[in-house]
């Protein structure tokens, strides 16, 4: 029987760690059929991002149409799309088809602090993807650069989610990983009315590359079965609680977290 099917439109992370190869792992994982539209190789391993190349954003464009009107798919999620053209080709290619819903992970910076995003493309975020977003999940780093507001607290998070559902998606997840002083990891869901509080422990591991990739791919493929966004949300912190559990180290630097974990052991 033909699995139901996400698209991942997003970076290639040559380490295999994050990117396109965390959000298929992931898709596997929840026993999907993953697709990708790739918007950027990037040169990167366990120490960081030494470069990228970008793909032109009419390919990028080309690739989600030839998937989503042949294969089709239930669910879509963003992640690294590096500058305002592709943004714009990645709005206009989904206006054309029925992808699901839409869930945009606004990746600005590599887990070491290393660009992935041009910054005027922040602008297009605001005005041509947040709007047609089903769920936005930026991190603490990312919803400064978005919003201007410093978050440091649980309240911060709160105050943060109202700024942002202000710049037009249903719903807004402000992940809480870097409030390294909170003894739990926080994640806040806000639909303009209510707050839904989604906690889970926090591991002392450095291993977490991959963790923010890993989380949205787990919140797609459950709204690719149809999952309410809050019950997806659940369902992905479980997710990513397991995987960040399930880290191992790699390289001279960080590890990634596994979307695996269920599978524990290599084959015999
Ligand atoms: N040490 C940890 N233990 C358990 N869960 C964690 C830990 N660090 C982060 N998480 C969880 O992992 C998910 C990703 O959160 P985070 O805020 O780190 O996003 P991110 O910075 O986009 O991730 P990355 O850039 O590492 O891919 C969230 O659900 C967060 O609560
Ligand atoms: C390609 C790619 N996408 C996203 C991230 C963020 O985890 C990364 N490090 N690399």
């Amino acid at each position: 029987m033909t699995p139901p099917r996400a698209l991942t439109i997003a970076g290639s992370d040559s380490g295999g760690g994050a990117g396109l190869q965390a959000d298929l792992r992931t898709f596997f994982a929840c026993g999907l059929h993953g697709m990708t539209a790739v918007t950027a190789v990037t040169v990167q391993n366990s120490v960081g991002v030494s470069g990228y190349h970008v793909v032109p954003p009419e390919v990028v464009a080309a690739q989600v149409r030839a998937v989503v009107t042949d294969i089709g798919a239930q669910a879509v999620k963003t992640g690294m799309l590096a500058t305002a053209g592709t943004i714009a080709a990645v709005a206009g290619a989904l206006d054309e088809v029925d992808a699901g819903p839409l869930v945009v992970d606004p990746v600005a910076a590599s887990m070491h602090g290393d660009p992935l995003l041009h910054e005027e493309a922040l602008a297009s975020y605001r005005s041509a993807l947040f709007p047609r977003a089903t769920l936005v999940t930026p991190n603490l780093d990312e919803v400064r650069l978005l919003t201007g507001v410093a978050v440091t607290s649980r309240a911060g998070q709160r105050e943060a989610a109202r700024v942002l559902h202000d710049l037009g998606p249903r719903w807004v997840l402000v992940k809480g990983g870097h409030l390294r002083d909170d003894p739990e990891c926080l994640d806040l869901l806000y639909d303009g009315t209510d707050f839904h509080e989604f906690t889970g422990p926090r591991f002392a591991t450095e291993h977490t590359h991959g963790g923010g990739d890993t989380l949205a791919a787990a919140i797609t493929s459950a709204l690719a079965l149809g999952r309410s966004v809050p019950e997806a949300v659940a369902f992905g912190k479980g997710f990513i609680t397991e995987s960040v559990r399930a880290a191992y180290p790699l390289g001279r630097g960080t590890g990634p977290v596994s979307p695996l974990w269920r599978l524990t052991s290599p084959l015999p």
